[in-house]
């Protein structure tokens, strides 16, 4: 299954009439598999180049020094470095049981490095001391903000796709209150991600608005077919494309209309063809945009179709992001407990 590659350089420079017909484009495209790809996304390729590379410096660190960056054990606030084991979205996902039991959860094999807004008011990032990377908080806090302007890009072409004035979704966004995720995943034997005794990340859906992701040339990037329950198919990107999929705060907003879609990362097409046994190291960048902590997540009016019933509650997106995360984090056996409790 292909999916659709929208140039956005039309929100840069384009006329309204052209910002429409890629807005549409992009409402579509999202409607029908909830994930898309951009070129001309506004992000340079040379900064793309440097955060991989800074991506790779990081993960690179000893255990113990990039421990000087500790996520805390719980899963807010989402900030600083998180080991192999710290999260488990097979807990989320709520893919463990089997004929009503409920199985271990499985372990994924993934270390991250997550950072907030530079400001933001309620939470503080976490950062190896300057020395451990010089350079490094720089960096990444340029690249918060790039993602930042690209977000407000592409809601406004979604914004204007839907019919709406392109500002639309300022109001909900302004505080910035996103999270940018760096993930190494670390080699591993193909067979144990084939017969399912470990993941990169299992099947879960983002919790955010829309997601920003680069990922480099290993692949493995699976999405959920929207006709077909339990069936993945493999996203592939050209080198500089960012690929965009829909998060459950949009999924509400819309009314169910844009669907937060299931994705994984499992072995790709060509190491399948290859029957490698080894898969390299791979690394993603996400930028998980967020609606403003106090923005409403229930069904938004101007979204609902004629005659439609509002299917989503009004709650923050604050109360939300706290629910959905809750399950995701600790350790292998308290992961274990929690889920019974889904
Ligand atoms: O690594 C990837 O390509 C996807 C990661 C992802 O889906 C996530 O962190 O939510
Ligand atoms: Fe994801």
């Amino acid at each position: 299954m292909a999916f659709e590659t929208i140039d956005l350089g039309v929100m840069q420079i384009g006329t309204l009439e052209d910002q429409k017909k890629v807005g549409e484009a992009i409402k579509n495209a999202l409607e029908r598999q909830g994930f898309l790809k951009l070129t001309n996304h506004g992000i340079a390729p040379e900064m793309i180049d440097e955060l991989f590379a800074w991506s790779k410096r990081f993960f690179a660190l000893p255990d113990e020094v990039k421990a000087r960056a500790p996520h805390p054990p719980t899963p807010t606030p989402n900030r600083g470095y998180s080991a192999v084991g710290m999260e488990n979205t097979s807990v989320h996902g709520n893919l463990g049981k089997k004929g009503g039991k409920v199985l271990p959860p499985l372990i994924d094999m993934k270390e991250c490095f997550d950072q907030g807004a530079a400001d933001d008011e309620l939470y503080n990032n976490i950062w190896l001391p300057e020395s451990d990377l010089p350079g490094f908080r720089a960096f990444m806090e340029s690249y918060f903000e790039a993602g930042f302007a690209c977000q407000q890009r592409i809601l406004s072409a979604v914004a204007l796709g839907l019919g709406l004035p392109p500002t639309a979704f300022d109001r909900l966004h302004y505080k910035r209150q996103n999270e940018l995720r760096l993930t190494h995943y670390p080699p591993i034997e193909a067979r144990q991600l084939q017969d399912g005794t470990k993941t990169r990340i299992s099947e879960h859906t983002d919790f955010g608005t829309i997601t920003l992701l680069f990922q480099d040339s290993v692949g493995g990037l699976e999405v959920e077919d929207h006709t077909s329950v339990g069936t993945f198919h493999p996203i592939e990107s050209e080198r500089y494309e960012m690929i965009v999929n829909i998060g459950d705060c949009f999924q509400r907003w819309s009314n169910g209309e844009l669907r937060s879609t299931r994705h994984r990362v499992h072995v790709s097409q060509r190491d399948l063809q290859n029957q490698s046994e080894f898969l390299p190291g791979r690394y993603s960048v996400a930028y998980f945009t967020k609606p403003n902590r106090d923005a409403s997540v229930g069904s938004m009016p101007e979204l609902l179709k004629p005659g439609a019933q509002a299917i989503y509650s009004d709650l923050t997106a604050g109360e939300f992001v706290l629910q959905r995360s809750a399950t995701t984090y600790g350790s292998y056996e308290s992961a274990g407990e929690k889920q019974t409790k889904l």
